[in-house]
């Protein structure tokens, strides 16, 4: 198997007298879309500003594309795509000014930067190429964003809350794009559903550490018995959370058959999921 192309042992982080990460492990292989989810300072905006070479970390081993962050220069930069959380000042520059400026940092680069005209429609901002960037929306300078991060073809791309202001249409739309990227991604995300979408694996980080690793699937099946099954009988509202809802609805037919009414199975969602790890994470001392 390849080496992954982001690889953190026991990374950790102090600022201050405080520690925020603690220990974290987890590996992105190649060609995998990673969804690094958590509530408000669990330390994810930390760690990708570590792995981007933005911030030095306190301990650990961090390596990305074989190269430590901390040490990467000009060529490994090249290689990394970066969408960070807050836009940059370009307000003056017109969209496809800028990215035709963006794209001429790559020229040397291995890897041919994405045309600027195609760039711009990938991302959708077609008919807003000859804007300058003030006059644009929250949502349509974040796709500039997303355009910045992608003009060089990076073989891994870090992209920070992504989607943050983004309209339905405008959230489906950048799920498409980066669906086709086929590169190697690192996302934080709020949005469930975008990491359901989006994601082959899922990290849930905590209070600095990381509580869950695995598929959308693997993560819901951990949390076992959170399946609702709700009817009715004789009249009366019922309601259980077995370890096995299929046995039980069998069961509930065997012994009352027609009786029962208004049969309801709830699956556990993700949400539930990610609830109900950081539920536990925060009772754990
Ligand atoms: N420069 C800093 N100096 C001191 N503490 C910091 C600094 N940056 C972040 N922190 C603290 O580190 C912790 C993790 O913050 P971080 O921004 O990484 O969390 P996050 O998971 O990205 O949160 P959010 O979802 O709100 O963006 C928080 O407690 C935060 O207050």
């Amino acid at each position: 198997m390849s080496a992954p192309v982001v690889d953190v042992e026991g990374l950790r982080m102090r600022y201050g007298g405080t520690d925020v990460l603690h220990e974290v492990t987890f590996q992105v292989r190649q060609g995998e879309v990673l969804a690094l989810l958590g509530p408000n300072g669990a330390g994810k905006t930390t760690t990708i500003e570590i792995l981007e070479g933005f911030r030095l970390r306190s301990a650990g081993r961090v390596e990305v594309l074989g190269t430590d962050p901390a040490r990467g220069g000009e060529r490994w930069r090249a290689r990394v795509g970066v969408v960070l959380q807050s836009w940059r000042d370009h307000g003056k520059w017109r969209v496809r000014e800028l990215l035709e400026h963006q794209a001429s940092f790559y020229a040397c680069s291995a890897r041919e930067p994405w045309d600027t005209g195609e760039l711009i429609e990938a991302v959708g901002l077609t008919e807003h190429a000859g804007k300058k960037i003030r006059t644009l929306s929250g949502g349509q300078r974040r796709r500039v964003d997303v355009a910045i991060g992608i003009v060089g073809r990076p073989e891994v791309l870090f992209l920070d809350e992504p989607t943050a202001g983004f309209d339905p249409r405008a959230r489906r739309e950048f799920h498409e794009l980066v669906r086709g990227l086929g590169t190697t991604i690192l996302l934080t995300t709020h949005d469930l559903d975008e990491a359901e979408r989006l994601a082959d694996r899922i990290a849930v980080l905590d209070q600095g550490r990381i509580v869950a690793d695995g598929t959308p699937r693997e993560l819901a099946r951990r949390i076992a018995g959170t399946d609702q099954v709700r009817w009715r009988h004789d009249g009366q509202r019922h309601s259980a959370s077995p370890p096995d809802s299929t046995a039980f609805v069998r069961d509930l037919f065997t012994r009352h058959g027609a009786a029962i009414t208004e049969l309801e199975v709830h699956r556990a969602s993700l949400e539930q999921t990610y609830l109900s790890l950081v539920r536990d994470a925060e009772a754990t001392p």
